[in-house]
Protein backbone atom coordinates (compact mmCIF):
# COMPACT_ATOMS: atom_id res chain seq x y z
CA UNK A 1 0.00 0.00 0.00
CA UNK A 2 1.35 3.05 -1.25
CA UNK A 3 -0.25 6.29 -0.91
CA UNK A 4 -2.65 7.19 2.09
CA UNK A 5 -5.91 8.73 1.36
CA UNK A 6 -8.06 11.03 3.76
CA UNK A 7 -11.30 11.67 2.89
CA UNK A 8 -13.42 14.04 4.45
CA UNK A 9 -17.09 13.08 3.67
CA UNK A 10 -19.11 9.76 3.15
CA UNK A 11 -22.45 10.75 1.52
CA UNK A 12 -23.75 10.43 -1.67
CA UNK A 13 -20.13 10.80 -3.63
CA UNK A 14 -17.93 9.57 -0.38
CA UNK A 15 -19.84 6.53 -0.03
CA UNK A 16 -19.47 6.03 -3.88
CA UNK A 17 -15.91 7.19 -4.15
CA UNK A 18 -15.19 4.22 -1.34
CA UNK A 19 -17.25 1.63 -2.60
CA UNK A 20 -15.37 1.88 -6.30
CA UNK A 21 -11.74 1.70 -4.48
CA UNK A 22 -13.22 -1.12 -2.95
CA UNK A 23 -13.76 -3.01 -6.27
CA UNK A 24 -10.67 -2.94 -7.78
CA UNK A 25 -10.89 -5.71 -10.57
CA UNK A 26 -10.69 -4.79 -14.01
CA UNK A 27 -9.96 -0.69 -13.32
CA UNK A 28 -6.86 1.10 -13.90
CA UNK A 29 -4.18 -1.45 -11.64
CA UNK A 30 -2.75 2.07 -10.07
CA UNK A 31 -5.61 2.05 -8.11
CA UNK A 32 -4.68 -0.68 -5.99
CA UNK A 33 -1.83 1.83 -4.43
CA UNK A 34 -4.13 3.56 -2.78
CA UNK A 35 -4.97 2.86 1.21
CA UNK A 36 -8.13 4.59 2.69
CA UNK A 37 -6.74 5.53 5.33
CA UNK A 38 -9.15 8.09 7.20
CA UNK A 39 -12.67 8.91 6.53
CA UNK A 40 -14.09 11.61 8.51
CA UNK A 41 -17.90 11.96 9.09
CA UNK A 42 -20.03 14.28 11.03
CA UNK A 43 -21.96 10.92 12.52
CA UNK A 44 -20.38 7.41 13.89
CA UNK A 45 -23.63 6.43 14.48
CA UNK A 46 -24.87 6.55 10.79
CA UNK A 47 -25.92 3.13 9.39
CA UNK A 48 -23.85 3.01 5.91
CA UNK A 49 -23.46 0.84 3.04
CA UNK A 50 -19.85 -0.01 3.60
CA UNK A 51 -17.67 -1.68 5.42
CA UNK A 52 -14.28 -0.28 6.77
CA UNK A 53 -12.31 -0.90 9.82
CA UNK A 54 -13.38 0.96 13.08
CA UNK A 55 -10.12 3.02 13.18
CA UNK A 56 -11.02 4.51 9.55
CA UNK A 57 -13.81 5.99 10.56
CA UNK A 58 -13.20 9.61 12.46
CA UNK A 59 -15.69 12.99 13.22
CA UNK A 60 -11.95 14.82 14.06
CA UNK A 61 -11.58 16.44 10.45
CA UNK A 62 -8.48 18.63 11.12
CA UNK A 63 -6.95 15.82 12.60
CA UNK A 64 -7.35 14.13 9.12
CA UNK A 65 -5.80 16.93 7.16
CA UNK A 66 -3.05 17.66 9.67
CA UNK A 67 -1.97 13.85 9.98
CA UNK A 68 1.62 13.49 8.35
CA UNK A 69 0.75 10.51 7.00
CA UNK A 70 -2.06 11.30 4.80
CA UNK A 71 -0.92 11.94 0.98
CA UNK A 72 -4.08 12.99 -0.62
CA UNK A 73 -7.04 14.84 1.05
CA UNK A 74 -10.55 14.47 -0.83
CA UNK A 75 -12.78 16.73 0.07
CA UNK A 76 -16.68 15.07 -0.27
CA UNK A 77 -18.57 17.51 2.85
CA UNK A 78 -19.24 20.34 0.70
CA UNK A 79 -19.95 23.45 1.70
CA UNK A 80 -18.08 26.53 2.20
CA UNK A 81 -17.26 26.25 6.13
CA UNK A 82 -15.71 23.98 7.02
CA UNK A 83 -14.63 22.76 3.33
CA UNK A 84 -12.45 26.09 2.44
CA UNK A 85 -10.69 25.60 5.60
CA UNK A 86 -9.89 21.97 5.78
CA UNK A 87 -8.58 22.42 2.31
CA UNK A 88 -6.27 25.02 2.85
CA UNK A 89 -5.30 23.18 5.83
CA UNK A 90 -4.88 20.20 3.77
CA UNK A 91 -2.39 21.94 1.16
CA UNK A 92 -0.31 24.42 3.56
CA UNK A 93 0.29 20.88 5.07
CA UNK A 94 1.56 20.12 1.51
CA UNK A 95 -1.21 17.62 0.72
CA UNK A 96 -2.87 17.15 -2.67
CA UNK A 97 -6.78 17.67 -2.83
CA UNK A 98 -9.12 16.54 -4.63
CA UNK A 99 -12.68 18.17 -4.37
CA UNK A 100 -15.89 17.85 -5.70
CA UNK A 101 -17.07 21.45 -3.95
CA UNK A 102 -17.86 23.98 -6.97
CA UNK A 103 -19.41 26.04 -4.46
CA UNK A 104 -16.14 26.49 -2.61
CA UNK A 105 -14.15 26.41 -5.69
CA UNK A 106 -15.72 29.42 -7.17
CA UNK A 107 -15.91 31.77 -4.44
CA UNK A 108 -12.62 30.84 -3.11
CA UNK A 109 -10.47 29.38 -6.08
CA UNK A 110 -8.12 31.94 -5.87
CA UNK A 111 -7.13 31.60 -2.32
CA UNK A 112 -7.07 28.06 -2.70
CA UNK A 113 -4.80 27.89 -6.14
CA UNK A 114 -2.85 30.33 -5.31
CA UNK A 115 -1.85 28.32 -1.67
CA UNK A 116 -1.61 25.10 -3.38
CA UNK A 117 0.65 26.79 -5.98
CA UNK A 118 3.04 27.97 -3.17
CA UNK A 119 2.96 24.45 -1.66
CA UNK A 120 3.80 22.79 -4.72
CA UNK A 121 0.49 20.60 -4.57
CA UNK A 122 -2.56 20.10 -7.07
CA UNK A 123 -6.05 20.60 -6.21
CA UNK A 124 -7.94 18.57 -8.88
CA UNK A 125 -11.68 19.55 -9.50
CA UNK A 126 -13.31 17.14 -12.34
CA UNK A 127 -16.08 15.99 -10.18
CA UNK A 128 -17.13 20.08 -9.71
CA UNK A 129 -18.60 20.16 -12.88
CA UNK A 130 -20.75 18.04 -15.18
CA UNK A 131 -20.34 15.43 -12.07
CA UNK A 132 -18.53 12.01 -14.11
CA UNK A 133 -18.01 13.65 -17.61
CA UNK A 134 -14.19 14.74 -17.77
CA UNK A 135 -14.84 18.17 -18.75
CA UNK A 136 -12.11 19.63 -16.40
CA UNK A 137 -9.78 17.61 -17.47
CA UNK A 138 -10.46 18.49 -20.80
CA UNK A 139 -10.43 21.96 -20.77
CA UNK A 140 -7.21 22.11 -19.44
CA UNK A 141 -5.17 20.05 -21.36
CA UNK A 142 -6.65 18.82 -25.03
CA UNK A 143 -8.73 21.48 -25.98
CA UNK A 144 -6.07 24.10 -24.27
CA UNK A 145 -4.81 24.83 -27.76
CA UNK A 146 -7.92 26.40 -28.83
CA UNK A 147 -9.52 29.73 -28.76
CA UNK A 148 -12.32 29.22 -26.75
CA UNK A 149 -15.71 31.13 -28.33
CA UNK A 150 -18.60 29.50 -26.52
CA UNK A 151 -19.35 27.67 -23.65
CA UNK A 152 -23.17 26.36 -23.50
CA UNK A 153 -23.87 23.29 -20.91
CA UNK A 154 -26.39 22.07 -19.15
CA UNK A 155 -24.56 21.80 -15.84
CA UNK A 156 -27.13 21.11 -13.10
CA UNK A 157 -28.52 17.00 -13.22
CA UNK A 158 -31.36 18.24 -10.38
CA UNK A 159 -33.04 21.14 -12.54
CA UNK A 160 -32.48 19.30 -15.71
CA UNK A 161 -34.02 15.98 -14.31
CA UNK A 162 -36.91 18.23 -12.88
CA UNK A 163 -37.72 19.74 -16.20
CA UNK A 164 -37.57 16.69 -18.17
CA UNK A 165 -40.29 15.05 -15.96
CA UNK A 166 -42.06 18.08 -16.14
CA UNK A 167 -41.75 18.52 -19.79
CA UNK A 168 -42.15 14.83 -20.59
CA UNK A 169 -44.96 13.79 -17.09
CA UNK A 170 -46.81 16.79 -16.85
CA UNK A 171 -45.47 16.50 -13.45
CA UNK A 172 -45.61 18.97 -10.23
CA UNK A 173 -42.29 20.66 -9.53
CA UNK A 174 -41.78 19.70 -6.10
CA UNK A 175 -43.04 16.04 -6.17
CA UNK A 176 -40.45 15.93 -9.06
CA UNK A 177 -37.30 17.61 -6.91
CA UNK A 178 -37.98 15.08 -3.62
CA UNK A 179 -37.45 12.30 -6.02
CA UNK A 180 -34.01 14.06 -7.26
CA UNK A 181 -32.79 14.50 -3.91
CA UNK A 182 -34.02 11.17 -2.59
CA UNK A 183 -31.76 9.72 -5.84
CA UNK A 184 -28.59 11.86 -4.71
CA UNK A 185 -28.63 14.72 -7.45
CA UNK A 186 -29.61 17.38 -5.32
CA UNK A 187 -27.48 19.51 -3.14
CA UNK A 188 -27.62 19.61 0.93
CA UNK A 189 -29.68 22.60 0.03
CA UNK A 190 -31.69 22.18 -3.23
CA UNK A 191 -31.92 25.83 -3.19
CA UNK A 192 -28.47 25.99 -4.78
CA UNK A 193 -29.55 23.99 -7.90
CA UNK A 194 -33.48 25.05 -8.06
CA UNK A 195 -32.28 29.09 -8.22
CA UNK A 196 -29.17 28.37 -10.71
CA UNK A 197 -26.41 29.23 -7.93
CA UNK A 198 -24.72 25.28 -8.42
CA UNK A 199 -24.54 26.40 -12.35
CA UNK A 200 -23.43 29.47 -11.65
CA UNK A 201 -20.84 28.10 -9.87
CA UNK A 202 -20.03 25.60 -12.37
CA UNK A 203 -19.90 27.80 -15.96
CA UNK A 204 -17.88 30.28 -13.66
CA UNK A 205 -15.03 27.32 -13.36
CA UNK A 206 -15.58 25.82 -16.99
CA UNK A 207 -15.14 29.94 -18.11
CA UNK A 208 -12.34 30.71 -16.00
CA UNK A 209 -10.54 27.57 -17.34
CA UNK A 210 -12.01 27.98 -20.94
CA UNK A 211 -10.83 31.69 -21.15
CA UNK A 212 -7.66 31.84 -19.32
CA UNK A 213 -8.67 33.74 -16.08
CA UNK A 214 -10.67 34.19 -12.89
CA UNK A 215 -13.75 35.03 -12.61
CA UNK A 216 -15.76 36.88 -10.08
CA UNK A 217 -18.50 34.80 -8.97
CA UNK A 218 -20.61 38.17 -8.46
CA UNK A 219 -20.49 38.69 -12.14
CA UNK A 220 -22.40 35.89 -13.36
CA UNK A 221 -25.66 36.62 -14.28
CA UNK A 222 -27.88 33.58 -12.79
CA UNK A 223 -31.81 33.29 -13.10
CA UNK A 224 -33.28 29.11 -11.58
CA UNK A 225 -36.44 27.29 -12.99
CA UNK A 226 -39.17 28.36 -10.01
CA UNK A 227 -40.63 30.65 -12.60
CA UNK A 228 -40.88 28.23 -15.49
CA UNK A 229 -44.81 26.94 -15.53
CA UNK A 230 -46.29 23.94 -17.24
CA UNK A 231 -48.13 26.76 -19.26
CA UNK A 232 -44.58 27.70 -20.66
CA UNK A 233 -43.40 24.39 -21.23
CA UNK A 234 -46.14 23.69 -23.87
CA UNK A 235 -46.25 27.05 -25.42
CA UNK A 236 -42.30 26.20 -26.07
CA UNK A 237 -42.90 23.10 -27.53
CA UNK A 238 -45.97 23.95 -29.99
CA UNK A 239 -43.01 26.78 -30.99
CA UNK A 240 -40.94 24.18 -31.68
CA UNK A 241 -38.41 24.59 -28.17
CA UNK A 242 -37.75 22.58 -25.13
CA UNK A 243 -37.28 24.62 -21.82
CA UNK A 244 -33.52 23.80 -20.46
CA UNK A 245 -30.90 25.66 -17.60
CA UNK A 246 -28.21 26.98 -19.49
CA UNK A 247 -25.20 28.10 -18.44
CA UNK A 248 -23.57 29.56 -20.79
CA UNK A 249 -19.89 31.77 -20.96
CA UNK A 250 -19.46 33.38 -24.61
CA UNK A 251 -16.98 36.28 -25.73
CA UNK A 252 -17.35 37.46 -29.34
CA UNK A 253 -13.63 38.51 -29.91
CA UNK A 254 -10.57 37.89 -28.36
CA UNK A 255 -10.67 41.61 -26.83
CA UNK A 256 -14.56 41.89 -25.80
CA UNK A 257 -15.24 41.32 -22.14
CA UNK A 258 -16.94 37.54 -21.01
CA UNK A 259 -20.72 36.87 -21.18
CA UNK A 260 -21.23 34.30 -18.59
CA UNK A 261 -24.80 33.43 -17.22
CA UNK A 262 -27.11 30.80 -16.17
CA UNK A 263 -30.98 30.76 -17.16
CA UNK A 264 -33.80 29.19 -18.12
CA UNK A 265 -34.31 28.98 -22.24
CA UNK A 266 -35.60 28.24 -24.98
CA UNK A 267 -33.65 25.77 -26.89
CA UNK A 268 -34.76 24.52 -30.46
CA UNK A 269 -36.07 20.93 -30.78
CA UNK A 270 -32.97 20.50 -33.27
CA UNK A 271 -30.40 21.60 -31.32
CA UNK A 272 -28.15 19.19 -29.71
CA UNK A 273 -28.79 20.19 -26.16
CA UNK A 274 -32.32 19.88 -26.59
CA UNK A 275 -32.02 16.11 -26.51
CA UNK A 276 -30.18 15.58 -22.99
CA UNK A 277 -33.10 15.04 -20.70
CA UNK A 278 -32.79 13.62 -16.78
CA UNK A 279 -29.67 13.62 -14.87
CA UNK A 280 -27.63 13.80 -17.93
CA UNK A 281 -25.64 16.89 -18.34
CA UNK A 282 -23.93 17.84 -21.35
CA UNK A 283 -21.22 20.68 -22.02
CA UNK A 284 -21.30 22.51 -26.03
CA UNK A 285 -17.61 24.16 -26.53
CA UNK A 286 -17.07 26.10 -29.23
CA UNK A 287 -13.62 26.91 -30.43
CA UNK A 288 -10.64 27.44 -33.05
CA UNK A 289 -9.63 25.53 -34.53
CA UNK A 290 -11.84 22.44 -33.47
CA UNK A 291 -15.48 23.89 -34.06
CA UNK A 292 -17.70 21.93 -32.43
CA UNK A 293 -17.34 19.27 -29.14
CA UNK A 294 -20.12 17.82 -26.98
CA UNK A 295 -19.23 16.52 -23.34
CA UNK A 296 -23.01 14.58 -22.61
CA UNK A 297 -22.98 11.70 -19.27
CA UNK A 298 -24.40 12.05 -15.82
CA UNK A 299 -24.16 14.89 -14.44
CA UNK A 300 -25.04 14.01 -10.32
CA UNK A 301 -25.17 10.43 -8.55
CA UNK A 302 -22.53 8.37 -6.98
CA UNK A 303 -21.26 6.44 -9.13
CA UNK A 304 -20.49 8.62 -11.69
CA UNK A 305 -19.32 11.24 -9.47
CA UNK A 306 -17.11 8.68 -7.87
CA UNK A 307 -15.51 7.99 -11.58
CA UNK A 308 -14.76 11.30 -11.79
CA UNK A 309 -13.35 11.99 -8.39
CA UNK A 310 -11.38 8.66 -8.30
CA UNK A 311 -9.82 9.26 -11.88
CA UNK A 312 -8.20 12.28 -10.33
CA UNK A 313 -7.06 10.33 -7.31
CA UNK A 314 -5.46 7.89 -9.60
CA UNK A 315 -3.49 11.35 -11.42
CA UNK A 316 -2.03 12.04 -8.41
CA UNK A 317 -1.02 8.68 -7.63
CA UNK A 318 1.06 8.98 -10.91
CA UNK A 319 2.44 12.25 -9.71
CA UNK A 320 3.56 11.00 -6.33
CA UNK A 321 4.90 7.88 -8.56
CA UNK A 322 7.22 10.57 -10.33
CA UNK A 323 9.97 11.59 -8.68
CA UNK A 324 10.12 15.89 -10.20
CA UNK A 325 10.42 18.95 -8.38
CA UNK A 326 8.93 21.47 -11.11
CA UNK A 327 5.13 21.32 -11.21
CA UNK A 328 3.03 19.88 -14.33
CA UNK A 329 1.23 23.37 -15.44
CA UNK A 330 -1.70 21.32 -17.13
CA UNK A 331 -2.13 20.05 -13.44
CA UNK A 332 -1.62 23.60 -12.04
CA UNK A 333 -3.97 26.60 -12.26
CA UNK A 334 -1.81 29.67 -12.90
CA UNK A 335 -4.54 32.19 -13.34
CA UNK A 336 -3.58 35.58 -11.92
CA UNK A 337 -6.02 38.05 -13.67
CA UNK A 338 -9.79 38.74 -13.50
CA UNK A 339 -12.07 38.54 -16.91
CA UNK A 340 -14.17 41.58 -17.62
CA UNK A 341 -17.55 40.20 -17.64
CA UNK A 342 -20.05 42.18 -19.66
CA UNK A 343 -23.13 43.46 -18.14
CA UNK A 344 -26.38 41.51 -18.47
CA UNK A 345 -28.08 44.55 -20.09
CA UNK A 346 -25.67 43.88 -23.08
CA UNK A 347 -26.28 40.56 -24.17
CA UNK A 348 -27.73 40.54 -27.59
CA UNK A 349 -30.48 37.27 -27.67
CA UNK A 350 -33.98 36.26 -28.75
CA UNK A 351 -36.96 36.11 -25.71
CA UNK A 352 -39.78 34.27 -25.16
CA UNK A 353 -42.60 36.85 -23.36
CA UNK A 354 -46.19 35.43 -22.17
CA UNK A 355 -48.76 38.46 -21.28
CA UNK A 356 -52.02 38.15 -19.73
CA UNK A 357 -54.02 41.04 -21.25
CA UNK A 358 -57.89 42.37 -21.26
CA UNK A 359 -59.25 40.75 -24.04
CA UNK A 360 -59.77 44.37 -26.43
CA UNK A 361 -59.70 44.73 -29.79
CA UNK A 362 -56.06 46.01 -30.88
CA UNK A 363 -53.83 44.78 -27.68
CA UNK A 364 -51.62 43.13 -29.73
CA UNK A 365 -51.37 46.67 -31.52
CA UNK A 366 -50.36 48.17 -28.56
CA UNK A 367 -47.25 45.66 -28.16
CA UNK A 368 -46.28 45.80 -31.33
CA UNK A 369 -45.50 49.45 -31.10
CA UNK A 370 -44.11 49.39 -27.62
CA UNK A 371 -41.58 47.09 -28.97
CA UNK A 372 -41.09 49.01 -32.16
CA UNK A 373 -40.31 52.05 -30.32
CA UNK A 374 -37.14 50.36 -28.79
CA UNK A 375 -36.12 48.75 -31.92
CA UNK A 376 -37.50 45.25 -30.90
CA UNK A 377 -38.37 43.60 -33.59
CA UNK A 378 -41.36 40.29 -33.24
CA UNK A 379 -40.44 36.57 -35.01
CA UNK A 380 -43.83 35.17 -34.22
CA UNK A 381 -46.94 36.11 -32.24
CA UNK A 382 -49.22 33.65 -30.86
CA UNK A 383 -52.73 34.38 -28.81
CA UNK A 384 -53.99 30.22 -28.32
CA UNK A 385 -55.64 30.47 -24.48
CA UNK A 386 -57.25 32.66 -22.17
CA UNK A 387 -56.88 32.49 -18.06
CA UNK A 388 -59.41 33.33 -15.93
CA UNK A 389 -60.99 36.18 -18.54
CA UNK A 390 -57.67 37.26 -19.83
CA UNK A 391 -56.07 36.71 -23.09
CA UNK A 392 -52.72 34.99 -23.11
CA UNK A 393 -50.74 36.08 -26.14
CA UNK A 394 -46.66 34.91 -26.86
CA UNK A 395 -44.55 36.72 -28.44
CA UNK A 396 -40.96 35.50 -29.63
CA UNK A 397 -38.11 38.49 -30.58
CA UNK A 398 -35.78 38.33 -33.11
CA UNK A 399 -32.23 39.06 -31.67
CA UNK A 400 -31.97 42.22 -29.68
CA UNK A 401 -30.36 43.88 -26.95
CA UNK A 402 -31.61 42.94 -23.16
CA UNK A 403 -31.73 46.65 -21.82
CA UNK A 404 -33.79 47.53 -25.11
CA UNK A 405 -36.01 44.59 -24.33
CA UNK A 406 -36.57 45.79 -20.80
CA UNK A 407 -37.20 49.07 -21.57
CA UNK A 408 -40.36 48.15 -23.97
CA UNK A 409 -41.44 45.63 -21.44
CA UNK A 410 -41.37 48.41 -18.62
CA UNK A 411 -43.30 50.58 -21.25
CA UNK A 412 -45.84 47.84 -21.94
CA UNK A 413 -45.93 47.13 -18.01
CA UNK A 414 -48.06 50.23 -18.06
CA UNK A 415 -50.51 49.97 -20.82
CA UNK A 416 -53.92 49.69 -19.30
CA UNK A 417 -54.45 46.67 -21.47
CA UNK A 418 -51.71 45.01 -19.72
CA UNK A 419 -52.39 42.64 -16.80
CA UNK A 420 -49.55 40.75 -16.34
CA UNK A 421 -46.47 39.26 -17.86
CA UNK A 422 -46.09 35.55 -16.02
CA UNK A 423 -42.96 34.69 -18.25
CA UNK A 424 -39.53 36.02 -19.37
CA UNK A 425 -37.71 33.54 -21.12
CA UNK A 426 -34.51 34.04 -23.16
CA UNK A 427 -34.24 31.57 -26.38
CA UNK A 428 -31.01 30.26 -27.99
N1 LIG B 1 -24.39 14.32 -5.07
C1 LIG B 1 -23.93 14.48 -6.31
O1 LIG B 1 -24.41 13.89 -7.28
C2 LIG B 1 -22.77 15.37 -6.55
C3 LIG B 1 -22.20 16.10 -5.53
N2 LIG B 1 -21.12 16.90 -5.77
C4 LIG B 1 -20.47 17.60 -4.67
O2 LIG B 1 -19.88 16.63 -3.81
C5 LIG B 1 -19.85 17.12 -2.47
C6 LIG B 1 -20.52 16.10 -1.56
O3 LIG B 1 -21.87 15.96 -1.98
P1 LIG B 1 -22.78 14.75 -1.45
O4 LIG B 1 -21.98 13.52 -1.33
O5 LIG B 1 -23.97 14.77 -2.31
O6 LIG B 1 -23.17 15.30 -0.01
P2 LIG B 1 -23.85 14.51 1.21
O7 LIG B 1 -24.63 15.51 1.97
O8 LIG B 1 -24.53 13.28 0.71
O9 LIG B 1 -22.59 14.03 2.09
C7 LIG B 1 -21.82 14.90 2.87
C8 LIG B 1 -20.90 14.08 3.76
O10 LIG B 1 -20.03 14.95 4.44
C9 LIG B 1 -20.14 14.77 5.84
N3 LIG B 1 -20.06 16.10 6.46
C10 LIG B 1 -20.70 17.22 6.06
N4 LIG B 1 -20.34 18.25 6.84
C11 LIG B 1 -19.48 17.76 7.75
C12 LIG B 1 -18.77 18.32 8.84
N5 LIG B 1 -18.88 19.62 9.14
N6 LIG B 1 -17.96 17.52 9.56
C13 LIG B 1 -17.86 16.21 9.28
N7 LIG B 1 -18.50 15.62 8.23
C14 LIG B 1 -19.31 16.39 7.50
C15 LIG B 1 -21.47 14.11 6.10
O11 LIG B 1 -21.33 13.30 7.26
P3 LIG B 1 -22.54 12.36 7.81
O12 LIG B 1 -22.69 11.29 6.77
O13 LIG B 1 -22.05 11.85 9.10
O14 LIG B 1 -23.74 13.26 7.90
C16 LIG B 1 -21.63 13.27 4.82
O15 LIG B 1 -20.99 12.02 4.97
C17 LIG B 1 -20.54 18.49 -2.52
O16 LIG B 1 -19.55 19.47 -2.67
C18 LIG B 1 -21.39 18.41 -3.78
O17 LIG B 1 -21.64 19.66 -4.35
C19 LIG B 1 -20.55 17.01 -7.01
C20 LIG B 1 -21.09 16.31 -8.05
C21 LIG B 1 -22.25 15.47 -7.92
N1 LIG C 1 -26.61 19.06 -7.26
C1 LIG C 1 -25.76 18.89 -8.39
C2 LIG C 1 -24.85 17.73 -8.16
C3 LIG C 1 -23.74 17.71 -9.09
O1 LIG C 1 -22.95 18.62 -9.21
C4 LIG C 1 -26.61 18.64 -9.63
O2 LIG C 1 -27.80 18.39 -9.50
O3 LIG C 1 -26.08 18.74 -10.74
NA1 LIG D 1 -16.69 16.24 -14.48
Amino acid sequence: MGVKLGILGLGTVGLGTVQLLQDLVGRNPLLQEIEIYRVGVRSLAKIRDVELPADVLTTDLEAIVNDPAVDIVVELIGGLEPARSLILQALNNGKHVVTANKAAIARFGAEIFTTANQAGVYVMLEAAVGGGIPVIQPLKQSLSVNRIHTITGIVNGTTNYILTRMQTEGSNFSDVLADAQRLGYAEADPTADVDGLDAADKIAILASLGFNGRINLEDVYSEGIRQVSKTDITYAEKLGFVIKLLAIAKQDTNSSPLSVRVHPTLVPKAHPLASVNGVYNAILIEGEPIGQVMFFGPGAGAGATASAVTSDIMNLVAVLKTSTTNPNPLLTCGHQDYCEIAPIAELVTRFYARFLTKDQPGVIGKLGTCFGNYGVSLESVVQTGFQGGLAEIVVVTHDVREGDFRQALAEIQNLAAIDSIPSLLRVL
